[in-house]
């Protein structure tokens, strides 16, 4: 800023923002505009206040004000600009290179010197403050390019940049539909396509491809890349357009094959070798099209298969890898058909259509799953344990009202054996009651004769271990047999078990009938079959007793009883019929008791 008055020494003059210069030396301008030199250390405020070094204030020819910054680390704090690298041009314009942002041109009207006008300063420093930032990132990009301007895509070939229209084809129009309108056009035309080369297209001369004269992609190329590992497999998924144009092939002279004219032609050959080398990104691009039109055109896409591996012998993976295994592992095609054969069973058993007389039996005894209500309805009092038991609203002396008088007996537990050796003397008829564990052998004495805990029973299977022997009054005695199958013991002491029950079975004369216990969700299972074999080569009469009917709905319970006597038919030592009961609700039981009566009654 140019001074008006002519201080004299030692004058103190006010030079912007209060700022005082003690005027040491005048110095006689050359320009007529006169400069100040600060005297003492006024200047380092001065300078903390402005952010110049006022100490060697430079005047300008053109009378401008000028700033200097110490160094150039403090000048690209300040300015955003690097004057240590700063270069000038020949036309006079200095260009001042902002550290990593891009470059910024300043324009000076100095003598060339290193320095900024100070007018502009505060400009400046406000446009590299603020938004202007942007504007001065964008315009660094568009270096040579006006502002608002969209910067142009350089191509090192000129030709391609001199043919703009194909350019822009080139790489603005290549999406899935022009190449399918584009290959679709050149199978049609019946256009040559070497073997092997199916995203080759090429300049014949005759001005029939889209690219004329410009671009070419080479098949081959593409092939080499996935040769040498590269990223161009997508190549290969070209098959279908390769076989669709070398059908077309067959139809056109020799001369417009591309890679013969590219033999011919080696300037051309050149030509697109660099023009592929050189626009790797459109040859992607170019392939990526391909691939989808091949995709669009003859099968459904591929579904891209996600990053996780499945480990075939990782089975936490199970549901993951459920595809695989079922391919591949025979164990698991195995499993599979011994599923599907467990499914038909069930198919076959929910196919059975029970009888009318088991039907109606069912009915009758309230056998199945029933609700509450139900109970209810019929008269019987659920509060009271098995219900019905046929002895609806019975007081304290239930037993007296049990119809078949032989029930009414005491329970009375009299000899346990291990062993063959154990058994008591066959005195009285007995009645064993057998099955597998947990099916409610102990249940059942309880149920029969009312009188529970006599005999013990427990949720866990293999609670009876040995063989307790029952008397009910003077005439007969039940006998409680250990269960086979899944128990929680070892497996020494379940196998003697079996042997006990097996020997019991077979040699015990004494033993009238046994009462084959069988869950009915369950059915027979092999070691019933085993039992029931036993017991026909020993012709000891066996009964089956369905249990726990008011696990299963009232059809599956005649279903189930139908499919058992279908089974035993042809078995001599079966007695029908078949009894189905309930130690819970009590169901079944009288017709139980009167079966069960009738042997005491006619054994000896
Ligand atoms: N819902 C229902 N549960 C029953 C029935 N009969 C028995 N249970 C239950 O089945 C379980 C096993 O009964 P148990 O009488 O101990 O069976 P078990 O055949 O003697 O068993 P082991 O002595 O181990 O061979 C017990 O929890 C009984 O309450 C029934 O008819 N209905
Ligand atoms: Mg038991």
């Amino acid at each position: 800023m140019p001074l008006k008055t002519s201080p004299t020494n030692g004058d103190t003059v006010r030079v912007r923002s209060k700022v005082k210069f003690s005027v040491d030396k005048l110095k006689g301008p050359m320009d007529g505009v006169r400069t100040l030199k600060p005297k003492n250390s006024n200047a380092n405020k001065a300078d903390r206040k402005e952010r110049v070094d006022a100490r060697k204030p430079r005047a300008s020819n053109d009378g401008v004000r000028t700033l200097q910054f110490r160094d150039a680390d403090e000048a690209h704090r300040k300015v955003g600009v690097d004057i240590g690298k700063s270069k000038r041009s020949s036309d006079g314009v200095r260009t001042l290179e902002p550290k990593k942002r891009g470059t910024k041109k300043v324009q000076s009207k100095g003598n060339g010197d290193d320095f900024v006008p100070y007018d502009n300063v505060n400009e400046k420093l406000s446009k590299f403050r603020g938004k202007d930032k942007r504007e001065l990132k964008t315009k660094s990009r568009n270096d040579g390019f006006e502002s608002g301007q969209k910067r142009k895509r350089t191509y090192a070939d000129p030709e391609m940049v001199e043919d703009k229209g194909d350019v822009k084809r080139l790489v603005k129009k290549f999406t899935p539909r022009s190449m399918k309108t584009l290959v679709g056009s050149y199978i049609d035309k019946g256009k040559k396509a070497p073997r092997g080369k199916a995203c080759e297209f090429e300049d014949s001369g005759e001005n029939t491809s889209p690219f004329t004269g410009n671009r070419k992609f080479k098949g081959s190329e593409l092939r080499d890349k996935k040769d040498t590992g590269g990223k161009m497999n997508g190549s290969y998924k070209l098959k279908n357009v390769q076989e669709k144009l070398r059908d077309g092939a067959s139809k056109t002279s020799d001369k417009r094959i591309p890679h013969l004219a590219t033999k011919k032609d080696p300037d051309h050959r050149k030509y697109t070798i660099d023009s592929v080398e050189r626009s790797r990104k459109s040859k992607v691009q170019c392939k990526k099209s391909l691939a989808t039109h091949s995709e669009l055109t003859d099968r459904p896409p591929k579904k891209k298969k996600r990053g996780i591996r499945i480990d075939p012998h990782d089975t936490s993976n199970k549901r993951l890898d459920d595809d695989i295994t079922n391919n591949g592992n025979t164990q698991e095609k195995k499993d599979l058909a011994d599923s599907e054969v467990e499914i038909s069973k069930n198919a076959q058993f929910r196919a059975i259509r029970p009888s009318s007389s088991i039907l109606s039996f069912v009915d009758d005894n309230l056998l199945g799953r029933r609700r509450e209500i139900e109970f209810r309805r019929a008269g019987y009092n659920i509060e009271l344990p098995a219900p019905l038991d046929n002895i609806p609203f019975s007081t304290s002396s239930e037993r007296e009202r049990i119809e078949v008088p032989v029930f009414r007996n005491r329970l009375e537990f009299f000899a346990a054996a291990k062993i063959s050796s154990s058994f008591p003397p066959p005195d009285l008829p007995e009645i064993a009651f057998a099955g597998r564990s947990n099916v409610g052998k102990s249940s059942l004495l309880n149920g029969l004769t009312r009188q529970w805990g006599v005999a013990r029973t427990s949720d866990k299977p293999g609670l009876t271990q040995t063989i307790n022997f029952f008397k009910l009054g003077p005439k007969l005695c039940l006998v409680d047999l250990p269960g086979y199958g899944f128990a929680y013991a070892k497996e020494e002491v379940k196998e003697n078990w079996e042997e006990l029950v097996k020997e019991y079975v077979d040699s015990r004369v004494a033993l009238k009938r046994v009462c084959l216990l069988v869950d009915t969700k369950w059915g027979l299972k092999p070691r019933d079959h085993e039992l029931i074999d036993l017991m026909e080569r020993s012709q000891t009469k066996y009964q089956i007793v369905l249990t726990k009917t008011d696990l299963v709905f009232p059809i599956d319970v005649a279903r189930r009883a139908m499919q058992i006597e279908e089974n035993l038919k042809a078995k001599k030592s079966a007695v029908q019929p078949l009894m189905m009961v309930s130690s819970k609700t009590g169901a079944g039981m009288r017709s139980l008791r009167t079966v069960l009566a009738n042997i005491a009654r006619f054994a000896k």
